[in-house]
């Protein structure tokens, strides 16, 4: 069955200040249907980079210079930009950190919810969306333009926005990270359980491990523009087999609980300028041997999961 994402070997330059950031280095990931993927890394792992190039929305600067992204077996570089709109409205949604920037400041809210709704929603049905996002008061919010809003509800109405589409697949890149922590819970609250009713397959990047491993099926870990790890949350986040992973794992403060020493990652991720010739993550690894600076590690599949490391399958990976 073709899968509903098929990313394979991607590579995205982008030309900054005459030199050129290689941000993603072979990046490859497949994603079925009704599949709740977290997305990790640190900044710069080149995240944002790949969610933005499934809808084909890479800023000018940025060019693909290898590889594809098919979102149920179309090629996103090689449709016309009236086959890319409809791909966006129809079947892609989005959601990213900053919900003013997705909200035309000069309309008012329930209007900007009906034309999401392709103009054939009632007013009606502009209230029932933005009730679904639990905003309290759905027909004064709808009145309102989006700089009357809190962040918290600004969100919420990006959300309806985003699933008023019935999208396949929804992109949320970082929902939560300007909001305060309870508000972060319900806003992804509300995210996970909207996609679940709908059948929608969540593609959410994010920096907050604790949070994947509790509302994704599989994780997806990023370093240096490629996947290094995928598989099941539980599997990867409680014995990760690539030593990032590992050392992202033992980075998360709630750690400390465990009685586990509280640590940061040595090291500075890499910020490339063409193919990294080795494993990106040789440098900071304390596992690193001769040919993970030398070559480019194969993809190994191990414990349930897809690795992307020399010592995948050696005993010294496992336990970390
Ligand atoms: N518009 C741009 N111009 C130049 N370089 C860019 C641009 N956008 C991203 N990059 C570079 O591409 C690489 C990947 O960045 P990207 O934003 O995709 O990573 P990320 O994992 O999403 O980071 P964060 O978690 O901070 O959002 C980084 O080295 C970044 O500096």
């Amino acid at each position: 069955m073709t899968p509903l994402l098929h990313i394979d070997d991607l590579v995205v330059d982008y030309a900054s200040g005459g030199r050129t950031v290689r941000a993603l280095d072979g990046a490859a990931l497949t994603v079925q249907r009704g599949e709740t993927v977290g997305i990790v890394g640190e900044s710069g792992s080149g995240k944002s980079t790949l969610g933005s190039a499934i809808g084909g929305l890479l800023p000018g600067a940025a060019s693909v210079t290898g590889g594809a992204v098919r979102v149920d077996g179309d090629d996103v570089n090689t449709l016309r930009p009236k086959q890319l709109r409809a791909l966006r409205r129809g079947r892609l949604g989005y959601i990213f950190q900053e919900p003013i920037g997705s909200l035309d400041p000069t309309m008012r809210v329930g209007r900007q919810v009906e034309l999401a709704l392709r103009g054939r929603g009632t007013r009606a049905d502009v209230t029932a969306h933005l009730a679904r996002v639990q905003l309290a008061d759905p027909d004064r919010v709808a009145r309102s333009y989006p700089h009357q809003l809190s962040g918290g509800m600004a969100q919420r109405v990006a959300i309806a926005m985003a699933m008023a589409g019935e999208p396949e697949i929804l992109i949320a890149d970082e929902p939560t990270a300007a909001l305060d922590s309870q508000i972060r819970e319900e806003v992804l609250g509300v995210i996970f359980s909207l996609a679940a009713e709908a059948g929608t397959t969540i593609l959410w990047l994010s920096h907050d491990l604790p949070a994947v491993a509790k509302r994704c099926s599989r994780v997806v870990v990023m370093y240096g523009g490629r996947v290094v790890e995928s598989g099941a949350a539980s599997a990867v986040l409680d014995s990760p087999r690539h030593p990032y992973t590992a050392a992202l794992v033992r980075a998360v403060p709630g750690a400390a609980a465990d009685g586990a020493r509280l640590s940061s990652i040595p090291g500075q991720p890499p910020v490339l300028t063409g193919s990294a010739q080795g494993c990106a993550f040789a440098p900071r690894c304390p596992d690193a041997l001769g040919p993970c600076s030398a070559d480019r590690p194969p993809l190994v599949s191990v414990a349930e999961r897809d690795v992307l490391c020399h010592l995948a399958e050696a005993t010294v990976g496992a336990g970390r």
